[in-house]
C-alpha cells in the first residue's frame, strides 16, 4: 500500500543546516477535554493552557514543532448541531465537520501557544493548516465503523438514539456509549509540502488534526468522505514522511503497560519494537484506545529506525526529549 514519500534526511541530522531537531506531538483528548465536561471553549482553552507552557519551552529549547491532535468529542459534537439545527440551516457532510474541529481546535491551541511564547519572550508564529488526508474508498472500514465519537450516553439514551436517528453506536471502554463512524486507513499527506514549508520558515504548526479531512481521489477531483481517521495513524505517517526526529504521543497515562488495570501490570520504560509488536499480538493494547496509539509509534520506528514516545501529558517536555513516557526504540539495546 503506497504511504507517502521516501524517507527524508531527519532534521537533527542537518537537514535545516542548523541540527534543530523536528518533532511531532500528537496531543491526546485529554490535552482539550476530561470526562464529565461538556466541552465548552472555556474547558478546553484551559486545558490547552495547562500544557502550553511545555510545549512553548520545547520551542525554546531549540525544536522544531508539528503538532497534531484529536477531534472525536468535537466532530460528534458537531454532528449532532448539525441535526438539532437541520429546519434553520442545512447539515454539514462529516467531512466538512472535519475541517471544522481543524479550525476550531487549531484556533485554541494557536490562541493558548502564542501566549505561553510571547510569555517566555519568544515571537515564533503558530499556524494552522487544515489538511486532507487520502484515504481509499474500498477501505473496509467503511463498511465496518469503528471509531467513537461525540458524547458518552446511558445505554438507555443510545437504544433510543439508534432507534429514533439510526445512530451506530458503541460501548466505549467501559465509559458509556457512543456514536461510530468508519475510521479508513491514512494514505497520504495531501499538505505535505506546504506543513515542510511552513516548518523551514520557523513556525510551529498546528495540522492533520482529528486525523485529518478524509478524502477520496476520484477522476483527478478530490471528494470527502463519511469518516474520521484515527489522529494517532495521521500522526504515525506525518511524522515519517515529514522525516521527524521523533513522534511524541501524549495521552493521560504515564506509560504503557502490559497487563494493564491487573494486580500485575508492567509498564514499559523503553522497549524495542518487535518487543513491543508480540505485545501487541498478545493483546495487551484495546483498539479503541492504548491501541492505535501503539501502532502509530510502531509504524514510525520501523519506517524510520527513530524513536517514538507515548507519554502523560504533563511530562510533555521530558517525553520530547525521550527521557519519560515508553519509549519505542528500533534495536534491542
Ligand atoms: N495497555 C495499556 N497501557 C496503558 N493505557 C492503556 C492500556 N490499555 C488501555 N489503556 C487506556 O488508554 C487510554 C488512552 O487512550 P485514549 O483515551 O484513547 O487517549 P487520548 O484520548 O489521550 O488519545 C488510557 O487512559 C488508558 O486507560
Ligand atoms: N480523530 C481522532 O482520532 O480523534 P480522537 O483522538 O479524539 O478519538
Amino acid at each position: 500500500m503506497a504511504r507517502g514519500n521516501p524517507m527524508p534526511v531527519p532534521w537533527g541530522q542537518g537537514k535545516d543546516g542548523m541540527g534543530m531537531a523536528l518533532l511531532v506531538v500528537a496531543l491526546g483528548g485529554n490535552a482539550l477535554l476530561r470526562a464529565g465536561e461538556r466541552g465548552t471553549a472555556a474547558e478546553q482553552a484551559r486545558h490547552l493552557d495547562e500544557v502550553a507552557p511545555a510545549l512553548a519551552a520545547l520551542v525554546l529549547g531549540g525544536h522544531r514543532l508539528v503538532l497534531t491532535h484529536g477531534n472525536g468529542p468535537q466532530v460528534g459534537n458537531l454532528l449532532i448541531q448539525q441535526e438539532e439545527a437541520v429546519r434553520l440551516v442545512p447539515p454539514m457532510p462529516l467531512d466538512v465537520c472535519g475541517a471544522e474541529t481543524q479550525g476550531l481546535i487549531g484556533y485554541l491551541i494557536q490562541s493558548r501557544l502564542w501566549g505561553a511564547l510571547r510569555a517566555a519572550g519568544s515571537d515564533v508564529p503558530v499556524v494552522t493548516v487544515v489538511t486532507q488526508v487520502l484515504v481509499s474508498e474500498t477501505d473496509p472500514a467503511f463498511r465496518n465503523p469503528t471509531k467513537p465519537v461525540g458524547p458518552f450516553f446511558s445505554p438507555e439514551r443510545a437504544r433510543g438514539f439508534m432507534v429514533e436517528r439510526n445512530w451506530l453506536m458503541r460501548e466505549d471502554a467501559g465509559r458509556g456509549w457512543r456514536r461510530i463512524v468508519p475510521s479508513p486507513e491514512p494514505l497520504r499527506i495531501l499538505e505535505l509540502d506546504a506543513v515542510r514549508a511552513l516548518v523551514e520558515a520557523g513556525a510551529v504548526v498546528v495540522c492533520a488534526g482529528g486525523g485529518g479531512v478524509p478524502v477520496c481521489e476520484r477522476q483527478g477531483r478530490l471528494e470527502g468522505c463519511e469518516a474520521v481517521i484515527d489522529k494517532d495513524l495521521a500522526s504515525a505517517l506525518l511524522a515519517a514522511d515529514l522525516g521527524a526526529d521523533r513522534l511524541v504521543i501524549l495521552t493521560d497515562v504515564e506509560r504503557v503497560a502490559i497487563r494493564y488495570g491487573r494486580p500485575d501490570e508492567e509498564r514499559l520504560d523503553r522497549v524495542p519494537v518487535s518487543r513491543l509488536r508480540r505485545f501487541q499480538a498478545e493483546g495487551h493494547f484495546p483498539p479503541g484506545s492504548m491501541g492505535p496509539k501503539v501502532e502509530a509509534a510502531c509504524r514510525f520506528v520501523e519506517r524510520t529506525g527513530r524513536e517514538a514516545v507515548i507519554g502523560h501529558l504533563d511530562d510533555a517536555a521530558r517525553a520530547a526529549e525521550g527521557v519519560a513516557g515508553t519509549v519505542v526504540v528500533p534495536e534491542e539495546e
